[in-house]
C-alpha cells in the first residue's frame, strides 16, 4: 500500500501570516525588532526553535540554548492560541485529498512543526479526517531531512516505502525524501530561500490540480536515492 507523505507549512497550508505574527510577538516581547514577512518566509521549515534562532540571528543577537527555551515556550503558548487566524489550506487541497483517498492512496503528514501544534491545526482546518498518520518534528528523536520521520509516517499509515511519494516545499523535504528513498514532488508556492527548480525534485507543481498528474507520472518510477 503506497502513501502520499505531505509536508504541512507551505505545502498543505498557507501558515506564514500566523507564524509571522507569533514570531514577532515573541521577538518584541524579548526586546528585539519585528521581522518582515518576506524574511521570515526564508526561516520556516525546521520547526519553531530554529525559527526563533534564525530570527535572533537576523536581529544580530548571539544566542545560547538557554536563551531559546523561554522564547520557545512563549511561541508555543501564543501560536497555540492563534493557530488558524489566517492559516488556510491552499486552494485545491481538500479536493485533491478526497480524490486520492477515493483512489485508494493512504495519506500522511510529515512536518517539522511540533506534534502538539500540528494536531490542533489539522483539526481546526478540518483536515485531520484525511490522514492515516501525522508525524511532527518531535514525534521521533530526529526530524526531516532525516529519513526516520518519513519512514515513520509511511509505516504508521500502514504503507510501504516502495511506491510512496513525498510532497513538499523546501530543501528539507527534498532531502528527506532522498534519504528515505522515495520520489518527491515540490510545490513552487511554499516557503524556501532557494527556488525549488534549483533543488532537483522529481516533479514541480504550481497548483494542487496538477498533483494527480505528477503522482501518476511518478507512481511507477523507480526511486532515486541521490
Ligand atoms: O518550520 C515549521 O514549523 C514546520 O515546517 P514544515 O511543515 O514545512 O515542515
Ligand atoms: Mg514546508
Amino acid at each position: 500500500m503506497s502513501v502520499l507523505v505531505f509536508d504541512l507549512d507551505g505545502t498543505l497550508v498557507s501558515s506564514m501570516e500566523d507564524l509571522v505574527v507569533t514570531l514577532n510577538v515573541v521577538m518584541t516581547a524579548a526586546g528585539h525588532s519585528a521581522i518582515p514577512q518576506d524574511d521570515v518566509a526564508h526561516m520556516v521549515g525546521m520547526g519553531a526553535k530554529v525559527l526563533i534562532q534564525r530570527g535572533l540571528e537576523f536581529n544580530g543577537v548571539d544566542w545560547t540554548d538557554a536563551d531559546i527555551e523561554p522564547l520557545f515556550e512563549h511561541f508555543l503558548e501564543h501560536y497555540a492560541a492563534n493557530i488558524a487566524v489566517h492559516t488556510r489550506p491552499f486552494v485545491g487541497v481538500v479536493t485533491a485529498l478526497e480524490a486520492f483517498r477515493k483512489d485508494g492512496w493512504k495519506l500522511a503528514v510529515c512536518t517539522n512543526k511540533a506534534e502538539r501544534l500540528t494536531l490542533p491545526l489539522l483539526t481546526e482546518l478540518d483536515l485531520s479526517q484525511y490522514f492515516d498518520a501525522v508525524v511532527g518534528g518531535d514525534t521521533f528523536s530526529v526530524s526531516k531531512p532525516d529519513a526516520e520521520p518519513v519512514h515513520g509516517a509511511i509505516s504508521r499509515a500502514g504503507g510501504t516505502v516502495t511506491g510512496s511519494i513525498m510532497i513538499g516545499d523546501s530543501v528539507t523535504d527534498i532531502n528527506a525524501a532522498r534519504n528515505a528513498g522515495i520520489p518527491v514532488i515540490a510545490v513552487d508556492f511554499g516557503y524556501t530561500p532557494v527556488p525549488v527548480e534549483q533543488l532537483g525534485p522529481d516533479r514541480i507543481i504550481s497548483h494542487f490540480d496538477e498533483l494527480a498528474g505528477a503522482v501518476a507520472a511518478l507512481a511507477d518510477t523507480p526511486p532515486r536515492t541521490s
